[in-house]
């Protein structure tokens, strides 16, 4: 989701050093799901180490990752026009989510990745075997993650969440995005417009699924906005996985998890930072309300209930300059309440 920002600055208003959480997956199981509840209560963000992703499936992906994207123009167009699915640059969507950057974005079941992979890749099977093992990996480190948030929140069927995304008509997607170095702007003598040492790569939003998991090179830009305006720098590590909690996941726990507002600003010079992300999204005709657990007399839902297929369309459709906060309000809060 868009959040609006009538006036966007480049500039990171003020940073301080936070402890954005980092969360061992090995500790024990007990520990570790309360720490994961805190943070998304929190933060509605963490990175997490020692999760267990080989370290060849993850430097495969990024291997095809940055072979394709350093394929001439026409290949990569080649994907297919990201209607949705496919290969786009430069402005992102319509969405209002401004941005420069090329992206493909791809479903996540085995036989739409082995089609689109034809257009992708002089090695199609090579290609969608190595994207079919990492999203199979980062779904499984999801679900455990989700897994762990039902047990934090002592709610007695643990995968409440995580059926959700292992359902097999979830509407789940996986993204690699590329920003290009600043030299590249400079090359093409599109003199910044914003400002001389920073671009905007991807605006401010929320992410709307239940659960995002990113993973990126060695080259930063990704910000996190605390609850308090204050844009965090996440300092890049390419051994680590970044989640955020997402709109749909915020309304299942009733708004006692945030969803993390985030952007990516281009400052490096020579470099290109390229991220891969999987969106862990229910069924289309999956409905998005409060588990009952987090309901109560005292803790009335705030939320009405609506499909993640509703939730969707009404996001995605909506044009830049509507007022998106209102009408995610409108659509989601239910009457009792003015905000969620
Ligand atoms: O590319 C990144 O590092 C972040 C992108 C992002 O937030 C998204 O694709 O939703
Ligand atoms: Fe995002």
């Amino acid at each position: 989701m868009v959040v609006p920002s009538p006036t966007p600055s480049l500039r990171t208003k003020k940073t301080r050093a936070v402890g954005i959480p980092i969360i061992d997956l090995s500790l024990e199981r007990s520990v570790l799901s309360q720490k994961i509840v805190q943070a998304c209560e929190e933060y509605g963000f963490f990175k997490v180490v020692n999760h267990g992703v080989p370290r060849e499936i993850i430097s495969s992906m990024e291997k095809e990752g940055s072979d394709f994207f350093a394929k001439r123009s026409s290949e990569k167009q080649r994907a297919g026009p990201p209607s949705p699915f496919g290969y786009g640059c430069k402005n992102i969507g319509f969405n209002g989510d401004k941005g420069e950057l090329e992206y493909l974005l791809l479903q996540t079941d085995p036989a739409s990745i082995s089609e689109r992979s034809k257009a992708i890749s002089n090695n199609p099977s090579k290609f969608s075997c190595v994207v079919n093992d990492y999203i199979q990996a980062v779904r499984d480190l999801s679900c455990e993650i989700l897994d762990l948030i039902a047990e934090g929140l002592w709610v007695p069927d643990n995968s409440v969440f995580s059926k959700l995304i292992r359902d097999a008509h979830n509407d789940s997607c996986f993204r690699l995005n590329y920003y290009p170095p600043l030299k590249h702007f400079r090359e093409l003598e599109l003199s910044p417009k914003l400002n001389a040492d920073t671009r905007m790569g991807f605006g401010e939003h929320t992410d709307p699924q239940i659960l995002t998991i990113l993973r990126s090179n060695d080259v930063g830009g990704l910000q996190i906005c605390l609850d308090d305006g204050l844009w965090v720098p996440v300092l890049p590590d390419p051994n680590v996985f970044c989640v955020f909690v997402g709109d749909a996941l915020k309304a299942m726990t009733n708004g006692r998890f945030v969803s993390a507002s985030h952007r990516v600003l281009v400052t490096n010079t020579i470099k290109p930072r390229m991220s891969t992300i999987y969106f862990g999204a229910p069924p289309l005709d999956a409905y998005i309300s409060p588990i009952p657990e987090l309901v109560s007399p005292q803790k009335p839902s705030l939320y009405k209930h609506f499909t993640w297929s509703e939730f969707k369309k009404t996001f995605y459709s909506l044009r830049l300059g509507d007022c998106r906060l209102d009408l995610f309000k409108t659509l989601m809060c239910s009457d009792k309440t003015s905000s969620c």
